[in-house]
């Protein structure tokens, strides 16, 4: 192969990676205003690379290679969260998380979907506050959180989630993460946001501290106070919400349209049926636990 042959061969797998990487970023992009910023930024600097290359004019081109710093600044800025994301999935080689192609676990049933309804919908009546926080394909680790509180890694049921938010067990403080159909730690203290801080008390804030850094992650939030729902997705609050539109609202996020509409009641009767060996070993795991604590408590006051 002679030497033109070996330039030619470069540039084409040249335009061809950074045609593939353009691609993927367009993949990555729902929004379409940041789409057409994306676009337009795409263009620009395809523009200055091809008159930089091809054309013999340098005051154009400096002229262009100014507005593209321009624009890479100002989209920097505008793209903060993004770009800090980017670099933290990066950083952790959350390579499939990048790429859209979350694993498996993720996956939620309609079953998952049910289940957390029906806990929401009973801790709502019973003012008992709760923070569930439903990984979707962020793949969360304990590096994500303040503290990554215990690990469970038990089937997802209502009773164990009801039994995590009882207000009397050592784990009912700060929230459950939740995969697929697995609870996978309790006791989780989320980053805060720093948005509507006179707005919303610690709670509210941690949903939507963690969903605004990771897009991939939605939570449910029952409030102590009121008993209200609401559920925190990409930085944003919607509340209050009824348990049927919670129900739509995790169907939509979770892709599992056909559970919608699905008859609730006699779903719920399963729900509460479904007691799975794991997640019964762990209540009672945790009711030891309670008593071992009461008997140390009654020990020092004898
Ligand atoms: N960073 C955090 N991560 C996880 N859970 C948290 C965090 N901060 C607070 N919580 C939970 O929220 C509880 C305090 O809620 P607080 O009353 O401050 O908030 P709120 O948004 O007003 O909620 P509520 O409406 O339930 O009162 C704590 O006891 C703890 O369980």
């Amino acid at each position: 192969m002679n030497f033109w042959g070996i330039i030619n061969l470069k540039l084409l797998l040249d335009v061809l990676f950074a045609v593939g990487f353009g691609l993927l970023l367009f993949s990555r992009v729902k929004e379409q205003r940041t789409l057409w910023l994306l676009r337009g930024y795409l263009f620009l600097v395809s523009s200055a690379w091809f008159i930089q290359r091809y054309a013999y004019l340098p005051l154009t081109s400096k002229l262009i290679d100014a507005v593209v710093l321009a624009c890479s600044l100002s989209l920097a800025i505008l793209w903060q969260g993004e770009l800090r994301r980017l670099m933290e999935l990066l950083g952790t080689g959350r390579l499939a998380v990048l790429l859209g192609n979350p694993p498996k676990e993720f996956r939620a049933t309609s079953t998952t979907i049910t289940q957390l309804v029906d806990t929401a919908g009973k801790l709502s009546q019973n003012r008992r506050g709760a923070l569930i926080v439903v990984d979707l394909g962020s793949d969360l680790r304990p590096e994500d959180f303040l503290y990554s509180g215990t690990n469970i890694e038990a089937q997802l049921s209502t009773d164990l989630l009801i039994n995590l938010f009882a207000t009397d067990t050592p784990l009912h403080d700060g929230a459950v993460l939740v995969k697929g159909n697995k609870i996978i730690s309790a006791g989780v203290i989320l980053p805060l946001s720093r948005q509507g801080i006179s707005r919303y008390g610690t709670r509210h804030l941690a949903a939507l501290g963690i969903t605004e850094r990771f897009d991939r992650c939605i939570c449910i939030v029952v409030s102590e106070e009121t008993g209200t729902l609401s559920l925190a997705n990409q930085g944003k609050l919607e509340r209050p919400i009824t348990s049927s539109r919670l129900q739509e609202l995790l169907s939509k996020l979770i892709g599992n349209q056909n559970s919608m509409g699905a008859n609730k009641a006699s779903l719920s009767k399963n729900v509460s049926s479904q007691k799975t060996d794991s997640s019964d070993n762990i209540i009672s795991e945790i009711n030891k636990k309670e008593s071992e604590k009461s008997e140390i408590f009654t020990n020092k006051k004898d």
